[in-house]
C-alpha cells in the first residue's frame, strides 16, 4: 500500500506509527506533507523514516490512497491544494464534522472517499475507529480500509450521520478518560499519597477494570456494584459524584462534542463563503 498523508500533526503521526509499529506499511511507501512546519517533517523524517515532502503534486503520484488528516478549518486550503492532482485515489479523511459531500466538492469530483473516526490510541494500535464510506467506494477499497484501521486497532463500519456521535464518544474520548485520571491524581496528591506510587496505583486500576469490562459477561453497573459493599468506602465516594452529578456531567460532555461536530461542518462551510465574498 502506497500511502499520502496530508498533515502531519497529532493524529497522523499516531496512525502513521500505528501502521509502521504494526509492520503493515513499509516507511518508504509513506509520503508525508504539512502546510508549513518543516522541523516536524523532519521529526517524522527522522523518527519513521517516512518520506516527507513539500510538493503536493509527487505526493499524490506516488499514493494509492491520501489521508487527510489536517484540521477542519483548514480543510478548505489544503484540499483544494491538492485539487489538481487527484486522479484515480481512495481518499481516507480524520477530520471531525466535515462531510462526505464537502470533501467530493472540494476535491472537485466524486473520488471515492472513506470517513474515518479513530482516536489517538491508533499509535500502540488500540485506537476504537469507525469508518462510513461514500457510495463511490468499491467492495475492495473498503476492505482495505478496514485492514488499514484494524492494524491500528478494532474497526466498526457505520452509516455517515452516525460520525457526529462517535467522534464524541469515541474520537474524543481518551480525552475525557485521561481527564478524570488526572483529577485521580489530583485527589491522590489531596490525600497525601506519594505522586509516583498513586500513579502506578491509579494505571493498574484502570487497565484492570478495563480488562474485567473485556472479559467479563457482566455490565459496568453490575461490575460496579460488585466493588460497592453496603456502607462502605465505594458507596460514600460514588454518594459524592452523585451529589456532583457525575452523569449528567459525562452525558452533557458527550452531547456538546457532538454538536460540536456538526458545528464544524458549519465552520467548513463558512470559510468558503468567506472565501467567494472576498
Ligand atoms: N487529535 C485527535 O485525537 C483526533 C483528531 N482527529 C481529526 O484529525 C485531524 C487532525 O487533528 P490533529 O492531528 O489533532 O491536528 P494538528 O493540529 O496536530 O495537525 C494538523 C496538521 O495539518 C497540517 N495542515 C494544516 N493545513 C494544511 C495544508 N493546507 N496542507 C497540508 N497540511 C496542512 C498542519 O501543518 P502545520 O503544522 O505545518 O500547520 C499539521 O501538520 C482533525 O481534523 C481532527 O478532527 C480525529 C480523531 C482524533
Ligand atoms: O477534538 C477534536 O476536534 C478531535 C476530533 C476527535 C478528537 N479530537
Amino acid at each position: 500500500m502506497k500511502i499520502g498523508v496530508i498533515g502531519a500533526g497529532s493524529m497522523a503521526e499516531a496512525i502513521i506509527s500505528g501502521l509502521i509499529n504494526g509492520n503493515v506499511v513499509r516507511p518508504g511507501n509513506i509520503h508525508v506533507c504539512n502546510r508549513s512546519d518543516r522541523s516536524k517533517l523532519l521529526y517524522m523524517q527522522d523518527h519513521y523514516g517516512v518520506n516527507v515532502t513539500e510538493n503536493k503534486e509527487e505526493l499524490l503520484e506516488r499514493s494509492e490512497i491520501i489521508i487527510l488528516a489536517m484540521k477542519p478549518k483548514d480543510a478548505e486550503e489544503a484540499v483544494l491544494s491538492i485539487r489538481p492532482y487527484v486522479k484515480k485515489q481512495l481518499f481516507l479523511s480524520v477530520l471531525a464534522g466535515v462531510t462526505i459531500h464537502t470533501i467530493q466538492r472540494l476535491l472537485g469530483k466524486k473520488a471515492p472517499v472513506i470517513r474515518a473516526m479513530p482516536n489517538t490510541s491508533a499509535a500502540i494500535q488500540m485506537s476504537a475507529t469507525a469508518i462510513a464510506p461514500s457510495e463511490e467506494v468499491t467492495m475492495h477499497q473498503l476492505k482495505m480500509a478496514k485492514h488499514l484501521f484494524e492494524t491500528i486497532g478494532m474497526v466498526a463500519v457505520v452509516e455517515e450521520h452516525r460520525l457526529d456521535a462517535v467522534t464524541a464518544l469515541s474520537g474524543s474520548g481518551p480525552a475525557y478518560i485521561y481527564y478524570f485520571i488526572e483529577a485521580m491524581e489530583n485527589a491522590a496528591m489531596e490525600i497525601g499519597l506519594d505522586q509516583e506510587i498513586a500513579k502506578s496505583l491509579i494505571l493498574q486500576t484502570l487497565a484492570g477494570a478495563s480488562e474485567m469490562l473485556m472479559q467479563s459477561d457482566k455490565q459496568a453497573s453490575q461490575l460496579r456494584k460488585e466493588v460497592t459493599s453496603p456502607g462502605g468506602t465505594t458507596e460514600a465516594g460514588i454518594e459524592k459524584l452523585k451529589d456532583y452529578q457525575f452523569n449528567d456531567a459525562i452525558i452533557a460532555c458527550v452531547k456538546r462534542a457532538a454538536e460540536r461536530s456538526v458545528e464544524l461542518q458549519a465552520q467548513v462551510s463558512n470559510e468558503k463563503k468567506k472565501i467567494r465574498e472576498a
